[in-house]
């Protein structure tokens, strides 16, 4: 078995359709040489996420990446989980945004659910399980998470998604209002790529 290390030395299918995703992937990668090309460059399908799991549907992205292309890839499959709605939008937090993908439509709906709620917890957490996999299916999964707190209205129009709501712990800015190089050390995604690369060293 070649060591986990050379999944990362070559050409990698970043195995994600979101571009605010690839574009941060992009930028953990970077250093480390990797010559990183995304499923929607490769023409690679989007595979429906079967699973209930962060875990489950990142595995299943990769290894249909990896076996589409015959490449190593790293997939991502994240969302926002707000602890007074039991941990909803969670792994739904892509289809909260429709087809359209309104995520002004689904930042509301959060907001909407808490209101209904009547409660005063606004804590939440966004969660990142990445996947690597090799043509062969094998696949290693790690998660990482940033916990915060939902704020009202949204701020800021910079990064992607639940973003302009999301206040993490220690900030007092929105994902939003941050720039890409401020966001990314804080996020749920980072920390899931610490593990993955203090795994394969
Ligand atoms: O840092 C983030 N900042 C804001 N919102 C975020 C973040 N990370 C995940 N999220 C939300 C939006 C995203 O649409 C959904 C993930 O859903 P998820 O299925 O994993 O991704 P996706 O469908 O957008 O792209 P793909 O599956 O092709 O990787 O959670
Ligand atoms: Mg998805």
């Amino acid at each position: 078995m070649p060591r986990p290390q050379a999944l990362l030395a070559g050409r990698l299918v970043v195995a994600s359709h979101n571009s605010g995703k690839v574009h941060e992937i992009g930028a953990l990668l970077a250093p480390l040489g990797v010559e990183a090309v995304s499923a929607g460059a490769l023409g690679l399908p989007e595979p429906e996420e079967t699973e209930t799991t962060f875990t489950g549907n990142a595995a299943l992205k990769s290894r249909a990446a990896s076996a589409a292309s015959g490449l190593p890839a790293l997939a991502d499959d994240s969302g926002l989980e707000v602890f007074a709605l039991g941990g909803d939008p969670g792994v739904y937090s892509a289809r909260w945004a429709g087809p359209s993908k309104d995520f002004n439509a689904a930042m509301e709906r959060v907001w909407r659910a808490l209101q209904e709620k009547g409660t005063q917890d606004f804590s939440a957490r966004f969660v990142c399980a990445l996947a690597l996999s090799r043509p062969d299916g094998e696949t290693q999964v790690f998660e990482g998470e940033a916990r915060g707190v939902i704020v009202w209205p949204p701020r800021g129009d910079k990064g992607f998604g639940y973003d302009p709501i999301f206040v993490a712990d220690g900030q007092t800015r929105t994902f939003g209002e941050m720039t890409h190089d401020e966001k990314l050390p804080l996020t749920h995604r980072a920390r899931a790529f610490e593990k993955l690369l203090a795994a394969l060293r």
